[in-house]
């Protein structure tokens, strides 16, 4: 359960008490989750109706000094109409607070439900939402790079250790020293950027029906490539979750949605097989770094490097899914 830190009802009443939403009449942990500690709160809104909101207090892997920009952009996103929640900002103007040592952020609720089984109509209108994010976020000021390119894979899969990789799957080491190698020496450089969410996987989209009701979780959002983010999302959204299975169906759904909005250019076409290997790499590194450095009893669940270590040779052997 992703709720890190105890907060008493003294101490959650105080800390609504700086925002005009009402007063606090619940607060339940949110199981979902693993990176921060969050509450579905109700309060008794302006108008004592009821009102809802998220409580998100950032743990240790969220960097404080990168709010600005993660609230920020959520906040520009939902004035120019993607479903995005904003935040609600304190009496005195602010989109976070300190809190026993922590930043936290009262957030928008949002409906919906993260789906575990796309559908094709999900898919598209999962690939329509994404391209509205990427032209809606051509005007946000803000910066901030992508952590997460191909010298933080490097540094993840070093930190894996000289044999790290082998453990996991005899095989693993092999796969990942050549791609590697491979993507760094032929990482585009020339295509449009623009802000990524860099991690639309299904559970960070909330759905009703076909319908995207939320996109939730930009704690890795920065500048990047665009058609990287494209590529992430296929990677989240187009196999099952052991990576064993890919669903060509849930892929022209994504993309064909994603160009409805936005059309690639050819050289990003082009470019998107190597940008898939590129994000199944991304997290194929992160997870095993996460798998050999989480205790196998640790509160958290460990999730399988090689459901993307099949996902990446998915994507080496048959770069025709893109053409
Ligand atoms: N704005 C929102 N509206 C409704 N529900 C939300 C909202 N934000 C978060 N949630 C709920 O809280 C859960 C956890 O949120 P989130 O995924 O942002 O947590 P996290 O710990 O930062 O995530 P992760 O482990 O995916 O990095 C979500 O799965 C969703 O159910
Ligand atoms: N969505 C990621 C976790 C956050 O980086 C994963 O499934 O590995």
């Amino acid at each position: 359960m992703a709720v890190y830190t105890h907060l008493g009802a003294e101490q959650l009443a105080a800390l609504i008490a700086e925002f005009d939403v009402g007063a606090l009449r619940s607060a339940k942990g949110i199981a979902e989750g693993v990176q921060n500690s969050n509450w579905l709160i109700e309060t008794a809104g302006r108008d004592g109706s009821g009102a809802r909101f998220i409580l998100t207090m950032y743990e240790e892997r969220t960097e404080v000094r990168e709010l600005p920009f993660f609230l920020g952009l959520m906040d520009h996103l939902s004035a120019r109409g993607c479903p995005v929640p904003a935040t609600i900002h304190d009496r005195a103007g602010a989109s976070f607070r300190q809190l026993d040592g922590k930043a936290v952020a009262l957030i928008e609720f949002l409906s919906g439900v993260s789906v575990s089984e796309p559908t094709v109509g999900q898919a598209r209108a999962v690939g329509e939402a994404l391209a509205r994010l990427h032209l809606a976020s051509l005007d946000f000021p803000m910066v901030r790079t992508n952590d997460l390119g191909p010298a933080g894979w490097r540094r993840l899969v070093d930190g894996c250790g000289a044999d790290g990789l082998d453990r996991i799957d005899p095989a693993l080491g092999a796969l990942v020293t050549r791609e590697l190698d491979d993507l760094e020496a032929h990482w585009p450089a020339d295509l449009p950027r623009s802000v990524i969410h860099a991690d639309l996987f299904p559970d960070n989209v909330l759905m009703l029906g076909d319908r995207v009701c939320g996109l939730i979780d930009f704690y890795f959002a920065c500048i990047d490539l665009t058609a990287y983010d494209l590529a992430v999302t296929h990677a989240a959204w187009c196999f099952d979750a052991t990576g064993r299975h890919f669903a060509p169906e849930l892929s022209a759904a994504l993309i064909g949605g994603y160009e409805t909005v936005r059309p690639l250019s050819a050289a990003e076409r082009a470019a998107l097989p190597l940008l898939a290997r590129g994000a199944a790499m991304r997290f194929l590194s992160s997870r095993a770094y996460d798998w050999l450095h989480t205790p196998a009893d640790a509160f958290v669940t460990r999730k399988d490097p090689l459901a993307f270590a099949r996902r990446l040779t998915f994507y080496r052997d048959q770069p025709g899914v893109f053409a």
